[in-house]
């Protein structure tokens, strides 16, 4: 009989459980053991759900209050001291970690003032993880008085009668993945390892005194482009976590990618068994499953842990018979791919999608289903029936005639290069918007969002539900508006944003009103912490019926005199932020977006907002994990659906764009040709860093503040800040913003930070 398996399931509950209670944790409306038991309830369902559907190996410790690799970092004490002497709980060290705390004193407290640690994406995904920071100082130990969570939650499991595999963080992709704390900064985290692998082992042990006798290790960055000295470490390190009866057998796991150019690094470990994704790179099975022994077992990731389409049943049984064919069928596992905490968590919960379409999708919990059948039909059970619906759902979307737009595809034959070059180079470009805006030196903005309060989110809910008339929330978000300007006025911004209160959404807005789309009333995902997205769907050729956000900026722009920006996001964020299709190539994908959004930004210029922003944080995430053609080709198309979607303005119209979330190579936007871009950076402390932004063309606004995080900046530390990044970056290219929205934040900390921002820009106007 042939296993199944799964490497990963969604932890935030089908329901946003998590969500919920974390964040009332954070208010201080719900106690600790509130937020505790409620986590263990989760545990339970999502076991208890695998357990029904069949799943023959369960993950445990895949569960996580913020996020796993954080989790890593306080079950290993790899904790910088500022946040540790405040004497926090554990759970609260992890939550200061993860997104800073900031807090006054009271009778019994000291107040508390700490930034997050720096949070950035999980590899090529849209989920963040909390980066490891070490220094020379750092003492690896097992912090008993956190807690073993791994081994807690194996035996949480095994007193339900469920016996799980622990998942667990690879001893080198943790290093790898971390990052050297700024009292350190020539310290290579890799150089750790001989301190941390007793450490690490010691956990192994734990496991294995708990009951576990096999663990899933993830070793991710194997899929990367890894430097020899890191390739080398594999042998020794998995070498001395196996072999003996006091440790627990080892599956190392390896996903979103190829792996091949890192195989001579694994393959004589001593290992139960190996996992590769085999949805990504189809073609690397033969390489990788001849360096499995006669023994070791190979699971094979086909199941999409990253995408909602229903997997082929057919192929994905063929493939898996090729490996039984090689290995027998003891010593195949049917696999998701990756985690499925990057799907939504129940396809049941959609009550609203059309039933054709509806028909196509899979989601984390069909997924249990799927691995099950494809391992119960190659194992020659019969289930005839399933494959029978299954093929019939696979053909009803070959043939559909949702998926194709005769002339969406014309005009993306139309696309050349001067329907992606602007008229003139940006020095000439540069001249014409300095005679229209006369902006000062160290012009300030912000990003984009404003607080998205309570009350928006209650209007939108009524008037997604029809108890709110058009009108009424027309009105009601034109209030928003002008509390928005007005306020921005006061303060003294230069270039203000409209808030968009009228979005729920960076994508999903726009998804929801481009044809091509469908989306889910219930589809949400991690990001990061207790922050989830709904990506919309695409499903076939996209294209815009009508204008999406000229209203909101006119209405904006028409109560007040100084600039309104317009803000879009971009052809890319788009895509990548969405479930893209898998029968259509990305960069097809990409360009249709840039064509629907080339005729939005010409026709907010028509209507006069002529500071237009092209937001594309996700540019970066998109980057193909590893160097060579597939990178180059992609940038190429990334950057050029960018320029179709902004290129057909006036001179004196300036294009902005905004990064964030990613450690990014300003030589992978220069081909954007925006005007103007701005970029996260309030966590970056290395001046080498700053330094290749210098030679940026084109105008930049280096982050200032961390909005991931409650606390306020003074404007001394934004006057310090700045004085820092002019060492090296020249003033009179300098903008002043935030590092991003600032949707996720109350109005009294932006209130704070945002004047103390701006007064900090005049302090230095004044000295140049
Ligand atoms: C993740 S980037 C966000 C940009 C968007 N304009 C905002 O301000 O929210
Ligand atoms: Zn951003």
């Amino acid at each position: 009989m042939v296993q199944s398996s799964i490497l990963g399931f969604p932890r935030i509950g089908g329901q946003r459980e998590l969500k919920k209670v974390t964040e009332s944790y954070w208010q201080g409306k719900v106690s600790v053991e509130d937020l505790l038991a409620k986590g263990k309830e989760l545990r339970a369902h999502n076991w208890k759900l695998q357990q029904a559907a069949g799943v023959d190996i369960i993950p445990s410790n895949d569960f996580s209050y913020y996020d796993q690799v954080l989790d890593l970092s306080l079950l290993f004490n790899v904790i910088p001291d500022r946040y540790t002497k405040f004497d926090l709980a554990p759970i609260d060290v992890l939550f200061a970690m993860g997104r800073g705390l900031q807090r006054k004193a009271t009778e019994t407290t000291a107040a508390v003032d700490v930034t997050a640690l720096e949070m950035v994406k999980w590899f090529d995904s849209n989920y963040h993880y909390v980066r490891p920071t070490f220094s020379h100082s750092t003492e690896f130990k097992l912090n008993q008085e956190a807690g073993l969570k791994p081994v807690n939650e194996f035996l949480e499991a095994k007193e339900l009668g469920i016996s799980t595999r622990p998942v667990v963080l690879g001893p080198i992709s943790y290093l790898f993945l971390g990052k050297a704390d700024k009292d350190s900064l020539d310290l290579d985290p890799i150089s750790l390892l001989d301190k941390f692998l007793p450490v690490y082992k010691s956990l192994l042990a734990e496991l294995k005194k708990a009951g576990a006798n096999q663990v899933q290790i993830d070793e991710p960055i194997l899929v990367l482009d890894l430097p020899e000295s890191v390739q080398s470490k594999y042998k020794a390190t998995f070498d001395a976590l196996v072999g003996d009866e006091s440790l627990p057998e080892i599956v190392l796991t390896t996903y979103f990618g190829d792996v091949r150019a890192n195989l001579s690094a694994i393959k004589d470990l001593s290992v139960a068994g190996f996992h590769f994704d085999f949805v990504r790179v189809p073609e690397q099975f033969d390489d990788v499953a001849a360096i499995l022994n006669d023994k070791q077992t190979l699971s094979v990731g086909i199941v999409d842990g990253r995408n909602i389409w229903k997997t082929d049943f057919s192929k994905a049984s063929n493939f898996v018979n090729k490996a039984i064919e090689k290995l027998g069928k003891e010593r195949v596992i049917v696999s998701t791919s990756s985690s499925l905490l990057h799907t939504p968590v129940d396809l049941n919960n959609e009550k609203k999608l059309d039933a054709t379409i509806k028909d196509w999708f899979s989601f984390a919990t069909q997924k249990l289903d799927e691995v099950v059948t494809i391992a119960k039909n190659v194992s020659g059970e019969d289930v005839a029936a399933l494959l029978a619906a299954n093929a019939a759902s696979i053909k009803s979307r070959k043939e559909s005639s949702i998926t194709t737009n005769p002339k969406v595809q014309e005009r993306l034959a139309t696309i050349d290069e001067s329907l992606s070059t602007r008229k003139v180079p940006f020095d000439d470009r540069l001249a014409a918007q300095k005679d229209k805006y006369n902006l000062p030196l160290f012009p300030t903005t912000t990003i984009g969002s404003f607080p998205q309060t309570k009350d928006i989110r209650i209007n939108r809910n009524k008037f997604a539900k029809g108890e709110l008339s058009a009108e009424d929330y027309e009105k009601f978000i034109e209030k928003e508006i002008e509390t928005v300007v007005r306020f921005q006025e006061e303060i003294g911004l230069d270039v203000l944003v409209h808030g968009e209160p009228e979005r729920n959404d960076m994508v999903q807005y726009f998804g929801e009103q481009l044809e091509g789309y469908a989306f889910t009333t219930g589809g949400w995902v991690q990001s990061y912490g207790s922050r989830y997205v709904r990506p919309p769907i695409v499903v076939g050729d996209v294209s815009r019926p009508k204008a999406m956000t000229v209203k909101e900026s006119v209405y904006a722009q028409s109560i007040t005199d100084k600039p309104m920006k317009g803000m879009l996001t971009g052809p890319v964020t788009c895509l990548r932020w969405s479930f893209p299709r898998d029968d259509v190539s990305q960069k097809v994908q990409a360009l249709q977006l840039g064509l629907a959004l080339r005729d939005e930004v010409q026709d907010l210029e028509k209507a006069g907002i002529t500071v237009i922003q092209v937001d594309e944080p996700a540019i970066r995430e998109g980057l193909p994990l590893r160097a060579g053609k597939e990178r180059s080709d992609y940038l190429n198309w990334a950057a050029q659906s960018f320029r179709v979607a902004t290129s057909g303005v006036e001179n004196s119209t300036q294009i902005h764009s905004h990064f964030c979330y990613s450690d990014l190579d300003p030589n992978h936007i220069k081909a954007l040709d925006a005007d103007v871009v701005s970029i996260e950076f309030s966590k970056k402390d290395d001046p080498n860093y700053i330094q290749e932004f210098s030679n940026y063309p084109n105008h930049i606004g280096l982050g200032l503040f961390d909005i991931h995080s409650p606390r306020i900046p003074s404007k001394e530390e934004f006057i310090t800040r700045i004085e820092e990044i002019l060492k090296v970056y020249p003033a009179n290219k300098f903008w002043v913003n935030p590092d991003c929205g600032l949707k996720t934040r109350g109005w009294t900390e932006v209130r704070e930070s945002l004047t103390n921002m701006v007064e900090a820009a005049k302090h230095f106007r004044g000295k140049y």
